[in-house]
């Protein structure tokens, strides 16, 4: 059976052949790099990757009335680390205009979140003021996985890597990923479960890898289940784009990390 995910690569596909066709569109520029990694080692609450998330598959239209640099300013007031901008228009009405305006508007690492398939997006990503990309394991070949890590490293970006389960976790670990995303969200059903972090968390921690848990977190309880997992960090989107006061949405999950947790 078809799974949103083939269907999001498929476009994709198009996407980037339409890329190879225009390169020139490619307008490299000299952002200066901001180190989420460097921002993990030495912090000590759990930390927050504020996501810019207008609709989703899973939930259709979520928030399209607010601008991207509007948010991300709220979500640096009230003590983002990072900020996450969905770029892919057919599914999520996101955009790199969106994730260049967000670069613009705050001094936060930057995480381009889109469907990596080739270096063409990566460099669209990082012209665009990405630090930060994600690449989904489940999307992926092992040996395009390899290629595109390498090829963000080479351009001075960290990277992401998202499983869904322990064999993807496995070929995240083989990679050399130093930043794992467990996302809670099961591609096929939709259906969220805290319980994947849990199950993963251990793994990724003997790695020596950092934990970011995503997708599904919306209250006190969520962020404090994962945080006790030992996640180091938490990806919102959803509870912080529908929010009537994401000051205070922020207070209830930024939790003090557990002993050790970065060390
Ligand atoms: O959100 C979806 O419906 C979705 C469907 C298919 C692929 C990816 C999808 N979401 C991307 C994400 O990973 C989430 O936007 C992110 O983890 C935040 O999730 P949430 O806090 O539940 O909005």
């Amino acid at each position: 059976m078809e799974t949103i995910l083939d269907r999001i690569i498929e476009q994709k596909k198009k996407e980037v052949q339409l890329l190879q066709e225009r390169t020139e569109i490619i307008q490299e520029t000299a952002y200066p790099k901001r180190s989420f990694l460097e921002k993990l080692q030495t912090a000590e609450e759990l930390s927050i990757i504020a996501e810019y998330k207008r609709a989703s598959p899973s939930k259709g239209l979520i928030n399209n009335g607010v601008e991207p640099e509007v948010q991300a300013a709220i979500y640096e007031k009230s003590g983002a680390a990072a900020i996450s901008v969905l770029t892919d228009s057919t599914f999520f009405k996101g955009s790199f205009a969106d994730l260049k305006a967000v670069r613009e508007a705050v001094n936060l690492p930057i995480l381009c979140k889109d469907f990596i398939i080739s270096p063409l997006q990566i460099d669209v990503a990082a012209a665009n003021g990405a630090n930060i990309i994600l690449l989904i394991v489940a999307a992926l070949e092992e040996s395009s996985l390899a290629e595109l890590f390498h090829y963000a490293k080479s351009k001075g970006l960290e990277v992401l890597v998202e499983v869904h389960n322990k064999n993807e976790l496995e070929k995240a670990l083989k990679s050399g990923a130093k930043l794992i995303g467990v996302n809670n969200r099961d591609l096929k059903t939709f259906k969220v479960s805290l319980e994947v972090t849990e199950q993963l968390a251990s793994i990724v921690k003997r790695s020596g890898a950092y934990l970011i848990s995503e997708s599904g977190i919306h209250t006190e309880q969520d962020a404090d289940r994962v945080r006790n997992a030992g996640a180091n960090g938490i990806l919102v989107g959803e509870a912080l784009m529908v929010s009537q006061d994401i000051e205070k949405s922020f207070s209830n999950l930024r939790l003090p990390l557990q002993e050790g947790a970065n060390k």
